[in-house]
């Protein structure tokens, strides 16, 4: 329950659906079977849907794990996009007329924002929407080549709508992006509405069962009705009307995915990686430890602990993270509601920095979980070359990784200079008010506070160093644009040092709040280790100003190791405790029940190159 959160019934209700347990094997399958399996998956699940009555986000998360095992679902865009965007920009008429279709998947949606040109740069975005008060409509049109839209999920061939960014002229005034509800197909013979050209963008790295796609405009006309009015509205005269706010309210689909997608994409995918690696590193024996004795487990080698436990503390560490991220979007985007705007600088910067770190953290660390499966991980049979593929396109879809370190950078020298200039900081930045401590307080107990601490004054440095030295840069003569470039990458590990230290505070917080002490002192060996490792991998951070010493980084390496056989006789059940089924998993090296050779075997033998009629046959023949 610690994990779950209430997720286990409806993977259950999945998991009881024969369609989404068997079928044939994933990967002999070519993109186009992946993708028309994927579809069939799709329409069991609407009918699971309605027969289950699941119409809640969170509820179809939990059955969608179950009925697209590390694929990215069709579906993603149009519940994760789609539908928030039309609950949350949406006036009240619009909500009644779309969201009810949408829900009921009568109508399928992306979310139509990138373009060939374009996909960071949203200013830079070139689809221009006119309006013509003859006619009350809106002209959609694609100026150039580089305005084609070009990327969003289910676009080639699934969705019938999308949400589209586009300019608004009216008059000839330029009023900036503005979203707009699109009819993209016909809802009776599903072409393309004359004066569209779209289809699919290609193989991709990963997201086989996801059709990327394109879209051309060619003056296309939808009714004034479908510009999204919350904020925003165009009159039938052609007068602009717009409420007095946060001209970044039209971004805040992008704010929901990013703070969904911690935990989603980087917890999920990361624990997923550790079960497999470490389940199989416990079944797995290689070599001698001592002459003339049974091969070890792999996992009894130092350096595969060394290799493996820092990662399974990292995953534990991103999905508490995940969590809280969760929590806090639900919180803020319920005070924006309630007017109460204060707080989505903040709510920006956590979720673009928290999006980007954890990310890479768990792109990176599911490939070194690839790597410590040795000759077998580099299988499909491992199941982690899909969760890889699959997850580290989020270091890249919904904002850059580096581009959402500098926008989380940014926020951070606003507050800074904030605090410089007599401003209390509050929430996740709360501590950049106070005095840095030059006092270490680590010891060989390492409690986590000393190490949250150390954390703390590690960010707090970096982050006033990067201030400083964006202030040395204009002052000798750059100009404030030039100087923040030449301070680009101080300001990203900047930005990393305040969201390592958010991850080990909530990690903190996690293991304070468990009352049973035995599970409490495992989860503080874990959090112990995670801290220590940061340290470790980032140590000339902590004693470039002498907050560490020689003797204290001693100290961290061997607790480090220590903890290493301390963990041990518990890593099994830590993956275990992720609760993840064998079909969610897709992997025979992560099987529960260990039984990884005979399943190899029994698998490789099922592979098409080893049919015996096919024309490989007749041209080796
Ligand atoms: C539930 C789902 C779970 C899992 C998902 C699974 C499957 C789905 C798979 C894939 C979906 C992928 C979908 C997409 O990729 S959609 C496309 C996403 N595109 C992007 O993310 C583009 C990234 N670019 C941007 O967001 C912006 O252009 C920018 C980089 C942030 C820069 O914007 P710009 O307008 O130029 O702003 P600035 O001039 O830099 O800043 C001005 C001012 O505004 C603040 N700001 C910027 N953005 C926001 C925001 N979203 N909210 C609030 N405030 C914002 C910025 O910090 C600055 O503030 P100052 O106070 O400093 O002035
Ligand atoms: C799997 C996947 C699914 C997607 N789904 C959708 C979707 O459903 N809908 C949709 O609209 N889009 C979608 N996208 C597009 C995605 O949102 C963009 O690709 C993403 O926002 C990155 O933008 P870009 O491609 O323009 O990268 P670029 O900005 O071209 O990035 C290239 C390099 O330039 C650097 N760079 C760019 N700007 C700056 C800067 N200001 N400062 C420093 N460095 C910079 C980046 O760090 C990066 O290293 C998807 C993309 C992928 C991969």
């Amino acid at each position: 329950m610690l994990f779950k959160g209430g997720g286990l019934p409806h993977e259950s209700l999945a998991l009881q659906e024969k369609l989404f347990g068997a079928g044939p094997d994933y990967n002999f399958m070519t993109r186009i079977e992946r993708f028309k399996n994927s579809l069939v998956r799709v329409q069991h699940f609407i009918r699971c849907c309605a027969r289950y009555n699941l119409h809640d986000h969170a509820d179809k998360k939990w059955f969608e794990g179950v009925a697209f095992p590390n694929e990215v679902s069709v579906l993603g865009p149009h519940s994760g996009m789609f539908i928030p965007t039309l609950k949350e920009q949406g006036s009240e008429e619009q909500i009644q007329k779309w969201v009810p279709q949408a829900e009921k998947h009568q109508i399928m949606g992306t979310y139509i924002q990138t373009e060939l040109g374009h996909g960071t740069f949203v200013r830079g975005l070139e689809t221009t929407a006119t309006y013509d008060p003859k006619t009350e409509e809106f002209i959609l049109n694609s100026p150039t080549l580089t305005s084609i839209k070009w990327w969003p999920g289910g676009l080639g061939r699934t969705c019938n709508f999308g949400i589209v960014m586009a300019l608004l002229y009216i008059d000839g005034k330029n009023y900036g992006m503005h979203p707009f509800v699109v009819q993209l197909r016909s809802l009776k013979t599903h072409e393309p509405l004359p004066g569209l050209t779209m289809g699919d963008i290609g193989p991709k790295f990963g997201f086989d069962t996801v059709d990327n796609g394109y879209l051309q405009f060619n003056h296309f006309g939808i009714p004034r009705e479908n510009m999204l009015m919350k904020y925003c509205q165009v009159l039938k005269n052609g007068t602009y009307t717009k409420q007095t706010r946060n001209p970044k309210f039209s971004y805040g689909a992008m704010i929901f995915v990013r703070s969904m997608v911690v935990y989603e994409v980087a917890g999920q995918g990361l624990a997923k990686a550790c079960t497999i690696a470490i389940r199989y590193s416990a079944i797995r024996r290689q070599s001698e430890l001592k002459k003339s004795r049974p091969e070890p487990q792999i996992l009894d080698y130092q350096t595969q602990q060394y290799k493996l436990f820092p990662l399974l503390a990292l995953a534990y560490a991103v999905w508490f993270t995940g969590v809280r991220m969760k929590e806090i979007y639900f919180m803020v985007n319920n005070e924006i509601k309630q007017g109460h705007t204060e707080r989505l600088p903040e709510l920006h910067a956590i979720s673009s920095g928290l999006k980007a770190f954890t990310t890479s953290m768990a792109s990176w660390g599911i490939e070194r979980c690839r790597l410590a499966c040795g000759g077998h991980g580099y299988s499909a049979a491992s199941g982690l070359p899909k969760i890889y593929v699959n997850a580290t396109g989020g270091c890249t879809y919904e904002g850059e990784n580096t581009v959402m370190l500098l926008q989380c950078a940014r926020f951070l020298m606003n507050i800074y200079g904030g605090v410089k200039n007599g401003r209390r900081p509050s929430g996740s930045v709360n501590y950049l008010g106070e005095r840095i401590s030059s006092r270490c307080t680590l010891t060989s107990e390492f409690t986590l506070k000393s190490l949250a601490d150390a954390f703390k004054h590690r960010a707090a440095r970096m982050i006033k160093e990067a201030s400083e030295r964006l202030n040395r840069l204009q002052a000798s003569g750059n100009d404030p644009e030039d100087s923040w470039n030449l301070n680009s990458v101080v300001l990203t590990k900047a930005a990393e040092a305040h969201c390592h230290y958010y991850m080990v505070l909530v990690f903190e917080s996690v293991v304070e709040s468990v009352e049973d002490n035995c599970v409490k002192d495992i989860l503080r060996q874990l959090c112990q280790l995670l801290a220590l490792c940061g340290i470790q991998e980032n140590s000339g951070d902590f004693i470039q100003d002498g907050f560490l010493n020689n003797d204290q980084l001693e100290l961290v390496k061997q607790k480090q190791l220590s903890l290493l056989s301390e963990i041990r006789p518990n890593a099994v059940l830590l993956v275990d405790a992720f609760e993840f089924h064998d079909v969610q998993l897709g992997s025979i090296l992560g099987r529960f029940d260990g039984n990884v050779y005979e399943n190899l075997f029994k698998w490789a033998k099922k592979t098409p190159l080893n049919k015996p009629e096919d024309l490989i046959h007749r041209l080796l023949r």
